[in-house]
């Protein structure tokens, strides 16, 4: 049973049309993303979702309710995660997370959500002090601290190195494990191919594609390439007469055979027959990138 219902949703501020016409369905307990470049319409599309902004076409159904009407009932249920320097410098940690479960009926229990955070021992630390990972856990904790059924994370890792990024995809797959249903925009491709269960990829306003990041990318291609340097010189005919082979390009010492369904292992079997070893063997496949310059013609951050 869908979580969050889209239907149509346009937004325009003045004459700048931020969300022209996007739909999607969110399902109980999967972490859907929305992808897109800057300026795509991604947070207005959320903000809509959150009853933060006024739509201005279109219908949303959040929880079931419209996210106007049902504003103070979808509060309790709905956890949003405050964009940065939304705190002050001078409040601590646990002063913070106080304040915001002073705001829900039935709050989580803050000392357990900063444990389960990694921020036990920043408890009576100033928000001013913390680093940018422990900023963004915080804010995450915030988002949670209400017990919400729904967890809305617009631009969750942006501003970190790699492995708080690593550690916060973990923890988001942790949230999702316990039940939570997680509505995420992104524009990192790797956190896109990573968390989400379904992506719509959103461009200038409008939903170009939406499928599992594995249907995204087997739009584009199905091709593998298989790049290796022979131990021995091989005649490339052979690897051309191959059924499952498009192409064989030699670049260098290097071959680089194209090809689809079962390639790997046609290539390889007729290496191993002309007793060749295929040193610093690579296969690469069509990535979620790829799939996004197909889709909406250049890469996203650019
Ligand atoms: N408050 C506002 N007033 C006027 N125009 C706005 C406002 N907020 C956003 N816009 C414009 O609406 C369009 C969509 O912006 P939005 O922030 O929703 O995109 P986005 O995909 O989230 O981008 P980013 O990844 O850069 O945050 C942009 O052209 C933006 O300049």
């Amino acid at each position: 049973m869908p979580v969050i219902e889209v239907e149509h949703l346009h937004k325009s501020y003045g004459d700048t049309v931020a969300v022209d016409d996007v739909s999607f369905t969110v399902e109980r307990g999967e972490i859907f993303g929305i992808l897109g470049p800057n300026g795509a319409g991604k947070t207005t599309t959320v903000e809509c979702v959150e009853g933060l902004r006024k739509h201005d076409g279109g219908t949303i159904r959040v929880l079931g309710l419209d996210p106007h009407e049902g504003r103070t009932e979808l509060r309790q249920r709905v956890g949003v995660q405050l964009q940065e320097s939304e705190l002050p410098d001078k409040l601590k940690v646990r002063e913070a997370i106080e304040l915001y479960a002073s705001f829900y009926d039935n709050p989580a229990d803050g000392t357990k959500l900063l444990g389960e955070l990694g921020l036990a021992d920043k408890a009576n630390s100033a928000y001013g002090k913390l680093s940018g990972g422990q900023k963004q856990r915080l804010s995450i904790a915030l988002a949670l601290i209400g017990n919400p059924e729904i967890a809305v994370l617009d631009e969750l890792t942006t501003g970190l190195d790699p492995q708080a990024r690593r550690d916060t995809w973990e923890l988001i797959e942790q949230i999702r494990d316990r039940g939570v249903t997680i509505l995420l925009v992104t524009h990192f491709m790797e956190e896109a191919e990573r968390l989400c269960d379904r992506i719509a990829v959103i461009d200038s306003g409008r939903v170009v594609a939406l499928d599992t990041p594995a249907g995204l990318v087997s739009r584009v291609s199905t091709e593998q390439r298989i790049r290796f340097r022979p131990s021995t010189p091989i005649d490339e005919r052979l690897l051309e007469d191959l059924p499952e082979v498009t192409s064989v390009v030699r670049t260098g010492k290097s071959i680089v055979v194209t090809g689809s369904g079962n390639v790997l292992a046609a290539v390889t079997s007729l290496l191993a027959r002309q007793q060749v070893i295929a040193n610093d063997l690579r296969v690469e496949q069509a990535s979620l990138d790829d799939a996004f310059v197909t889709l909406i013609g250049h890469s996203i951050n650019s």
